[in-house]
């Protein structure tokens, strides 16, 4: 649906050139909620900008369902544009208009008839949620209504491609979560490609089936959510899922512990075995765990284990033989003392 050629972007002042974005080319697939993740500065924002060219790439291709919207000339650029709403962190609501108005404007735009305008209005605000705010003015509403006003406005001329720049950065952990609900549905329902970019590897996990991780303009990894998960290679990368997976173990705990550390990754139907008391049944070890949690990402699981081992040395290095190969992830992060 979105495919990204060589993309480059250099912003050249008279003192100074700085490139946003370093030849990335990427591929967001029809009908998937596709994730770009970085910390400020990264280059998400100017990525993201270059999809539906409101930042002009210096140089490379966007094709957009098969058009470069490069070429295009003006009129086909802005026609080309209702196809890909965007919404943003600050809403962008106008102040001094009411629900209905700021949605319908972008109907307006698109030269709706008026009687065809409050109709799709309204069919809008249902769709997310705030048909009893439809004559409310933006400060009358909390955070998470203005960004859903803000989605019902991208929705409103039945885009193929939704962007969400830090969408949900400003609001609160469950507001974040009611919003990214309602985009789940908008992808399954209406089978509109979302693209978020964010700095919360969170919301990606919550509704991203591929993401890019980004750093100094470039894309650095990419790959469906759960590998990026369960494997992550670039040490970017593993600062981002340690985030939500949090399995460091606290200085104390750790010096406290005399016996081998092992850390355990289960990946799918391996999370539900139960091999830590099988380990401990067929050889002469003790298993104290430490930490252990099994996290959900699009409803597959991936079970993280952290444990100290302790028996004899040729039983533990047997014992974690026995787990390298029933696991294939282990990783000892402290031999025994
Ligand atoms: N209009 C501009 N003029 C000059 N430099 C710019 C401009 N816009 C962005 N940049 C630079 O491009 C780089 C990427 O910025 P960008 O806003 O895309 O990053 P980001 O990952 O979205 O960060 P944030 O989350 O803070 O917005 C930064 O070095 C930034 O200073």
């Amino acid at each position: 649906m979105i495919e990204l050629q060589e993309i480059e972007k250099v912003y050249q002042s008279k003192h100074q050139k700085v490139v946003g974005v370093d030849d990335v080319s990427l591929n967001v697939s029809k009908g998937e909620v596709y994730g770009i993740v970085g910390y400020s500065g990264a280059g998400k924002s100017t990525l993201l900008r270059c999809m539906n060219i409101l930042e002009r790439p210096t140089s490379g291709a966007v094709l957009v369902d098969g058009v470069n919207l490069l070429t295009l000339p003006p009129k086909a650029l802005r026609t080309a544009r209702q196809s890909i709403g965007m919404i943003f962190q600050g809403f962008h609501l106008v102040a001094s208009k009411t629900v209905f108005e700021n949605v319908s404007f972008a109907l307006k735009a698109a030269g709706i008839d008026k009687v065809a305008r409050k109709d799709r209005v309204v069919e809008l605000l249902e769709l997310v949620g705030l048909s009893d705010k439809i004559n409310h003015y933006p400060s009358q509403l909390s955070g998470g209504q203005k960004q859903r006003v803000s989605i019902a406005r991208a929705l409103a001329n039945n885009p193929k491609v939704l962007l969400c720049d830090e969408a949900t950065s400003s609001l609160d952990p469950s507001t974040t979560k009611s919003i990214l609900a309602l985009l789940k549905k908008i992808n399954k329902e209406l089978g509109i490609t979302i693209v978020v970019i964010t700095h919360e590897m969170e919301v990606v996990k919550e509704i991203c089936q591929r993401c890019a991780v980004m750093q100094d303009g470039r894309i650095i990894e990419e790959g469906p959510v759960y590998d990026i998960f369960s494997d992550p290679k670039e040490e970017l990368t593993k600062n981002f899922i340690e985030t939500v997976l949090q399995f460091s173990l606290p200085e104390k705990l750790l010096e406290s512990c005399k016996g081998t550390l092992v850390k355990l990754q289960f990946r799918g139907k391996l999370a539900e075995e139960a091999i830590v008391s099988d380990m401990m049944q067929g050889f002469r070890v003790s298993a104290n765990i430490l930490h252990g949690k099994v996290e959900y990402i699009q409803d597959a699981p991936l079970g993280i284990f952290i444990m100290e081992l302790n028996g004899d040395k040729d039983e533990i290095e047997k014992a974690i033989a026995y787990l390298e190969d029933r696991v294939k992830q282990v990783e000892v992060i402290q031999n025994g003392i």
